[in-house]
């Protein structure tokens, strides 16, 4: 049985490894599918699709999760919405069932015939990606909510620089 998850990673933090766990506890393996890859360097997609990669792939090392039942892929984001599901089956390796608990998402992939799960969410208030972002830039004690290696990856390549002026409003490009 493979379950399958997917987000932007922007970045990926407790509440995502929280649901890899889950996911592993009811599943064999898990695909974890980076959504929007073709975006970067803008205030809701900072990082490139090889650092969310590299972020999640030290995340799962340094859980002493077993790589082997896990798949790190990177899907672009899909222009045309209602083909989206049938893109996934292509672009991705075979899935028995989704966990999201996002409504939209659960209405695309049931129009699909798809299985969706509703997971267990760590607290939302805390442990979301936008939030996030906003204390990194705030320098607001965000290395709790995420792995130690997202914190250590996030330092190296001065991630708080990159939000800083990718959040600065005459710099910004326009977001899709
Ligand atoms: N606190 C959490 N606990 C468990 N799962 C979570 C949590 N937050 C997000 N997820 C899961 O991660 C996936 C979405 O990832 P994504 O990075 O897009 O979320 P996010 O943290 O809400 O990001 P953003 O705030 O940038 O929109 C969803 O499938 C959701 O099920
Ligand atoms: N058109 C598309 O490519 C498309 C459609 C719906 C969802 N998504 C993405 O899939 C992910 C779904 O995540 P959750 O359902 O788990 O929230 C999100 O990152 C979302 O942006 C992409």
């Amino acid at each position: 049985m493979r379950g399958l998850m997917m987000g932007r990673f922007q970045p990926f933090h407790l509440g995502h490894l929280d649901l890899v766990k889950q996911i592993l506890d009811q599943c064999d393996e898990v695909i974890i599918a980076i959504t929007s890859s073709q975006f970067n360097y803008l205030e809701k997609d900072p990082f490139t699709a090889g650092e969310r990669i590299e972020m999640i792939h030290d995340s799962l090392k340094e859980s002493e999760i077993n790589l082997s039942r896990c798949f790190i892929v990177a899907i672009e984001n899909q222009f045309n919405i209602a083909t989206w599901s049938s893109f996934l089956k292509s672009a991705l390796p075979h899935f028995d069932k989704v966990y999201s608990g996002n409504d939209y998402v659960k209405m695309l992939l049931a129009d699909s015939s798809i299985d969706v799960i509703t997971p267990k969410f760590l607290e939302r208030s805390q442990y979301n990606a936008s939030h996030i972002r906003q204390m990194i830039i705030s320098d607001d004690n965000w290395q709790i909510l995420v792995p130690e290696a997202v914190a250590k990856f996030l330092q190296k390549i001065n991630g708080k620089k990159r939000l800083e002026i990718i959040s600065k409003s005459d710099t910004k490009p326009t977001e899709h």
